[in-house]
C-alpha cells in the first residue's frame, strides 16, 4: 500500500483506538521515520509498537518539527476542547486534519482552526488492528482529492472505507460499526456464561464461546452468502438451534428489539458527546 505524504502523518491520541490505528498503518507498510505520535504518557499498545518500530513520539501538538500532512486526533471527545488551540497551531495550510472522535462535527473543528482547513470525520472500530476494521467517512469542502486519497489510504490500511455524503449519518455508523466490536464480544461473554449455566466447567465454555463467535465471524467474512442464508444453514428443522432462536427470535423483547435499542442508545449517546 502507497501512501503519499508532503509531510509526517500525525497520531494525536495513542490510547486503544489510536495503537489499533497505528498497528494496521505499519503492517500494511506506512514506513515509521514517516509517524509522529502525540500522547502525554506513551503506554501500552503504543509503548510497544515504539518499541518494535521506532517512531518518534512527541508530548505535545506544538512540539511537531514540521507541519503535517495530516492529524489523526484520537483523544477522548472530552478532551477535545483542550486539544483544539494546540491543534490550530500545528496544522499547516496542506494539513488535513482527521478526527475520529465520536459525536465531535465537523463544525466544531472548522470554529477552532484557521478558515480553509481541511477537516475529515471518521469512524472506524478496532479490528483495524488487524486490518479487518471498518470506517464511514465524511469531509468539509476544502479536502482536496489528495488529501481525500491520503485519509482513504489511512483508513483503509485498517480495512474497509464508507465514504458518506451525509455528515448526520455518522452518529448512526458509530452506534453500528464503531460502537459494534463491544457487542459481539459481549456475544462471546454471554455465550460463554450460559454455557456454564448449561453445566460446562468456565474455561472449556469460554473456549467453544470463542471458538464460536471469531469462525462464524470469519465465515461471514469469507462467504458469498447472506448472513440469513449462514443462519438458516445451522437450524435444522425442529432441532436445537431452532429451539434457541425461538428465544432469541421472540416478537416481543428478543434480540432484534434489545439490539435496535442498544444502537438507538449509542447513537443518542453520539449526539450527546458532540454538543
Ligand atoms: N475505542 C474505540 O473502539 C473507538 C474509539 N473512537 C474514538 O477514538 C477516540 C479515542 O478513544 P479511545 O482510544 O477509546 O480512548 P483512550 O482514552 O484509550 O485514548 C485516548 C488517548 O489520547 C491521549 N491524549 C493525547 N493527547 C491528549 C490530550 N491533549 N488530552 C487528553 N488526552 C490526550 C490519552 O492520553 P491519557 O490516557 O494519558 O490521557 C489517551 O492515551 C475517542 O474520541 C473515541 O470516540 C472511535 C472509534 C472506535
Ligand atoms: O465508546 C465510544 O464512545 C467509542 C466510539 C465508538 C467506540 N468507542
Amino acid at each position: 500500500m502507497s501512501f503519499k505524504l508532503d509531510g509526517p502523518v500525525v497520531l494525536a491520541g495513542a490510547g486503544k483506538m489510536g495503537a489499533a490505528l497505528l498497528a494496521g498503518w505499519i503492517a500494511r507498510g506506512l514506513q515509521p521515520r514517516d509517524v509522529i505520535v502525540q500522547e502525554p504518557n506513551l503506554a501500552g499498545d503504543a509503548a510497544e509498537l515504539q518499541r518494535q518500530h521506532g517512531f518518534s513520539a512527541v508530548a505535545n501538538l506544538e512540539d511537531l518539527p514540521s507541519p503535517p500532512s495530516v492529524i489523526v486526533v484520537a483523544v477522548k471527545p472530552q478532551a477535545m476542547d483542550s486539544v483544539f488551540p494546540e491543534l490550530a497551531k500545528s496544522a499547516g495550510p496542506a494539513t488535513v486534519v482527521m478526527s475520529i472522535a465520536a459525536g465531535k462535527s465537523i463544525a466544531s473543528f472548522e470554529r477552532h482552526l484557521p478558515s480553509g482547513t481541511a477537516v475529515v470525520r471518521a469512524m472506524p472500530n478496532t479490528p483495524a488492528a488487524i486490518g479487518r476494521g471498518i470506517t464511514g467517512a465524511v469531509g468539509n469542502a476544502h479536502v482536496t482529492e489528495a488529501q481525500k486519497d491520503l485519509c482513504a489510504s489511512l483508513l483503509s490500511a485498517a480495512g474497509e472505507v464508507v465514504w458518506l455524503n451525509d455528515e448526520a449519518l455518522i452518529d448512526a455508523v458509530t452506534a453500528v460499526s464503531g460502537s459494534g466490536p463491544a457487542y459481539i464480544f459481549l456475544l462471546a461473554e454471554t455465550l460463554a456464561r450460559a454455557g456454564e449455566a448449561a453445566g460446562l466447567d468456565a474455561a472449556t465454555s469460554m473456549q467453544l464461546a470463542r471458538a464460536t463467535v471469531s469462525g462464524a465471524g470469519e465465515l461471514l467474512h469469507r462467504s458469498q452468502s447472506d448472513p440469513t442464508t449462514l443462519r438458516q444453514n445451522v437450524t435444522s428443522p425442529g432441532g436445537t438451534t431452532a429451539a434457541a432462536l425461538s428465544v432469541l427470535m421472540r416478537e416481543k423483547g428478543g434480540l432484534q428489539d434489545l439490539l435496535t435499542e442498544a444502537v438507538l442508545a449509542a447513537k443518542k449517546r453520539g449526539r450527546e458527546l458532540g454538543s
